[in-house]
This record gives structure tokens, C-alpha cells and sequence, in this order.
């Protein structure tokens, strides 16, 4: 078996609260996330760059917006269930970098606890997730604080 890449890509828009979901943590913030489940990018994305990896489709397929099962769900199941399909195939995580494209939240002073609850999930050193944050400048709809966006790449190993 060879080492296999995989890249997710997952956007939310804003809509009214007192926080966003990212790497399942709540991060407080003015404005909540419209999502059928919690609407955690950084896990969404996580979960189709790992889904990707081994051609297994997208989180969507695995866990339909149309299933009453997953409204407001805690993304953490999509990211377990996700990892035991690899693990099942003869895989493991070897590294996985993400990255949160918003003006808002700061993501800074919570990178490493949300780095940690990802590693935590996924039973893996923390080392092998790496979480990361950009602006765009003001431009978009990241860049009018209209959504949040989050990208990521991993790389798998066979065992
Ligand atoms: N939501 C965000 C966005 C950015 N950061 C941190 O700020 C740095 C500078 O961002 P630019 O878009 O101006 O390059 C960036 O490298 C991150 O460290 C953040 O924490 N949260
Ligand atoms: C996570 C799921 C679960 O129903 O719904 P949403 O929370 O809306 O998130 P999305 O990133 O659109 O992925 C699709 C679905 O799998």
C-alpha cells in the first residue's frame, strides 16, 4: 500500500449567537454559524481530506443534511466514524494541516487547545496536527465576516 494525500474544503455562513465550533471547541464570538449539524469547518474539512485520502466520498455522502440524525450534531461522531473507516482500511494519520480562513474570530490564542482536542478525537500526537489562521484581507465573503471558511490537507500511512 502506498502513502495517499487527501484535501477538504468546508465554508459556513454567520448567522446570530454567541460562538462558532471550530476543532469542537466553542470559541465565543459575536456571531454563530447556519449549519445542519454544529457547523464546525475545521472538522468538516478534516473529515473530507481524510475521506478523500482513500476515495471514500465526502462527509456529506456519509452523513446526508436530509438525516434528522445529524441536526446539530457534534462533529466529533463524523470525525470518529471517519477515522475508523481509514483505520479499518490499513491507515493512520500522518500529519494533517488545516487552515481557518476568517477576520473574525482570532483563532491565535485558541490554536493550541483546538489542536489538542483534534489530536485528542483522532488519538494521535499533537504534533501531527497543525492548525493555522489568514485573513483575506477583507476580501470575500471571509473577508465581510459573511462565513467562515477552513481548508485541509492530510497525509496517510499505511500501518
Ligand atoms: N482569524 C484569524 C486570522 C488570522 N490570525 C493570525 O493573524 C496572522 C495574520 O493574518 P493575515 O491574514 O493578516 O496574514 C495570521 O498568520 C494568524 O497567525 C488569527 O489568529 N485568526
Ligand atoms: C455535516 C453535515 C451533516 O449533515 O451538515 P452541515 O452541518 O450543514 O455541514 P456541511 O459542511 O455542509 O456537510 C454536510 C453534512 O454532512
Amino acid at each position: 500500500m502506498n502513502i495517499r494525500i487527501g484535501h477538504g474544503f468546508d465554508v459556513h455562513a454567520f448567522t446570530a449567537g454567541d460562538g462558532v465550533w471550530l476543532g469542537n471547541l466553542k470559541i465565543p464570538h459575536d456571531r454563530g454559524i447556519l449549519a445542519h449539524s454544529d457547523g464546525d469547518v475545521v472538522l468538516h474539512a478534516l473529515c473530507d481530506a481524510l475521506l478523500g485520502a482513500l476515495a471514500l466520498g465526502d462527509i456529506g455522502q456519509h452523513f446526508p443534511p436530509s438525516d434528522a440524525r445529524w441536526k446539530g450534531a457534534d462533529s466529533a461522531v463524523f470525525l470518529r466514524h471517519v477515522m475508523s473507516l481509514i483505520q479499518a482500511r490499513g491507515y493512520r494519520l500522518g500529519n494533517a494541516d488545516i487552515t481557518i480562513l476568517a477576520e473574525r474570530p482570532k483563532v491565535g490564542p485558541h490554536r493550541a487547545a483546538m489542536q489538542a482536542r483534534v489530536a485528542e478525537i483522532i488519538g494521535c500526537e499533537v504534533g501531527q496536527i497543525s492548525i493555522k489562521a489568514t485573513t483575506t484581507e477583507k476580501l470575500g465573503f471571509t473577508g465581510r465576516e459573511e462565513g467562515i471558511a477552513a481548508e485541509a490537507v492530510v497525509l496517510l500511512i499505511p500501518d
